[in-house]
């Protein structure tokens, strides 16, 4: 089945509201008929993942996201499946109610949940709890709740979102459903793409109801995600001078591996030249690792310069240090003016020193390195990633990658993109500093800066993902380098990698 033609659009809470508003307008149906369609998609989907069903719980939240519980209950039970219904509430109010009215006329039953409750046995849960209405953490009888389906040994489909995980934030403020397979209606909510979603969500359906194309045209989404692109071709008379020169500036005493996996990744994203600037004490190893590298040692600013000049693109940071010699290096750098990645102590120094970049830039921080740079805890950032990431690009007129499960990347003016690829063993060190080679590579073959950056995370996620197929935990940063070159020459099978 083709992809709907806007399931790259990603919308907030507020959003998603008025489409379903206009929906119901273009459609001429009533919010009862929506919710019989909701029904009907889960039904399907249920059926398509789970075809030797018999038996299920639905368990249904006060709100509308219960109303589609009871529906699918009425549509479950007409498709010959047993149904049982455990209700979080004893009362329903609008849509829902009529929805939990027409359950009850077909002679449906429903269990009212009770805090000490025993979860029924079925051989399979759905969750209606809570969909994009949930607007704090789960209360406590929920949270029993919620607890025992995800400990139930059973598969859960989730309804439009898994209850608990906050639709437009990616976070969860507390208990949250574990589904293995959630269908999400009418639109793309951004919530499900980023942080703690990524646990959550299992597999993740658009249904689109019947909702007309217009809807959605109408609609400028808040966010998009990423689709695997090709990196832009090259002239077959290219030289290297063409493809752009990449200087690496990091290696701090004891640090070395961060520059040569940054320059690594550079070089296998295709730059045509890459330096790197370090300790001396770095110079022979690095070279004999890896000749293709123009290794120099430098002892400060004056070693640096010359260097700064024949560079096109400077990656700075990796394994730079915060200490004289990083800060000095970090100094001059910027007063080159030069297209820049910044990352790693590069971050740090910023955070300390904030400036505006004017020449094209990125920084690639992790939420540890964004909470620096915006003077707020970790947790603070991962409970609005798309507010932190946004704050970032306007505090330092900068691209900001806020990397972590569904990397975002933004610009100042407010575009924002969601990375929907990359694993857990990513969660490693020398992962960033590959980002950082690999962003720097492409500016340095002429992309512009927001397509640099997007390209960049793109191809870094998807070279981790193609290397994990090997297995995540135990994933090094230079399993990618093979993956990499393979994924931004537009190879898509495995041979390579071999
Ligand atoms: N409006 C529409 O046109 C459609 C709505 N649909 C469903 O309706 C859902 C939205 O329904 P609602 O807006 O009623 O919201 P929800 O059903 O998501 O939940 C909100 C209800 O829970 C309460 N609540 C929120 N957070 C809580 C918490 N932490 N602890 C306890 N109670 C909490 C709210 O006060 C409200 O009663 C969607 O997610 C979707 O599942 C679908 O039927 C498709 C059509
Ligand atoms: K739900």
């Amino acid at each position: 089945m083709p992809a709907h033609p806007y399931s790259r659009d990603l919308h907030t809470v507020a959003q998603l509201r008025v489409m379903e508003g206009t929906a119901l307008a273009a459609l001429g149906i009533s919010g009862h008929e929506l919710m019989r369609r909701a029904a009907n998609a889960a039904l399907n989907s249920l059926r398509r993942h789970w075809p030797q069903l018999r038996q299920i719980c639905i368990h249904c939240g006060p709100g509308n996201n219960g109303g589609d519980g009871f529906l699918l209950g009425v549509l479950a039970r007409e498709a010959g499946l047993q149904v049982e219904l455990v209700a979080l509430s004893a009362t329903a109010h609008g849509e829902a109610a009529l929805a939990r009215a027409a359950w009850e006329a077909g002679g449906g039953k429903v269990q009212l949940w009770d805090t000490n409750g025993v979860l029924p046995t079925a051989e399979l849960h759905v969750d209606a709890l809570y969909g994009i209405g949930l607007n704090r953490a789960p209360e406590p009888a929920a949270v029993r709740l919620i607890d025992l389906i995800n400990h139930s040994g059973r598969p859960v489909l989730a309804l439009d979102v898994p209850s608990g995980l906050n639709t437009d934030s990616g976070d969860c403020p507390g208990a949250a459903i574990r589904a293995d397979v959630t269908v999400t209606f009418i639109a793309g909510k951004r919530g499900l793409h980023t942080g703690r979603a990524a646990d959550q969500v299992g597999v993740l359906e658009l249904a689109t109801l019947g909702v007309p194309e217009s809807v959605y045209a109408d609609t400028s989404p808040d966010a998009r995600l990423l689709v695997a692109e090709a990196l832009p071709s090259r002239a077959r008379y290219a030289n290297k001078g063409d493809n752009g020169h990449v200087l690496v500036i990091g290696g701090e005493h004891g640090m070395a591996g961060a520059a040569r996996l940054a320059g690594e990744s550079a070089l296998r994203a295709g730059a045509g030249l890459v330096s790197v600037a370090t300790r001396a004490e770095h110079v022979f190893v690095l070279n004999a690792a890896r000749p293709e590298l123009m290794v120099h040692g430098v002892d400060g600013p004056q070693a640096l310069a010359p260097l700064l000049e024949r560079a096109s693109v400077l990656a700075l940071g990796p394994g730079l240090g915060q200490a004289a010699w990083g800060h000095a290096l970090w100094l001059t750098a910027l007063d080159a003016n030069k297209p820049l990645v910044l990352d790693a102590d590069g971050l740090n120094l910023l955070a300390r020193e904030p400036r505006q970049f004017t020449a094209p830039t990125v920084l690639t921080p992790h939420p540890g390195e964004a909470a620096r740079l915006l003077g707020v805890s970790t947790r603070e950032i991962e409970q609005d990633r798309f507010a932190a990431v946004r704050e970032l690009t306007r505090r330092y007129a900068a691209i900001v990658v806020l990397k972590g499960a569904g990397s975002l990347i933004a610009d100042p003016n407010g575009r924002l993109d969601v990375c929907p690829w990359g694993n857990p063993g990513m969660a490693s060190g020398g992962m960033g500093d590959l980002l950082t080679g690999i962003i720097a590579a492409l500016l340095a073959q002429g992309c512009g800066v927001w397509q640099a950056a997007c390209l960049g995370v793109g191809l870094h996620a998807r070279a981790g993902d193609r290397a994990a197929q090997q297995g995540e935990r135990g994933l090094l940063a230079s399993d990618l380098l093979a993956p990499l070159h393979a994924l931004g020459n537009g190879i898509s099978n495995c041979e390579r990698d071999a």
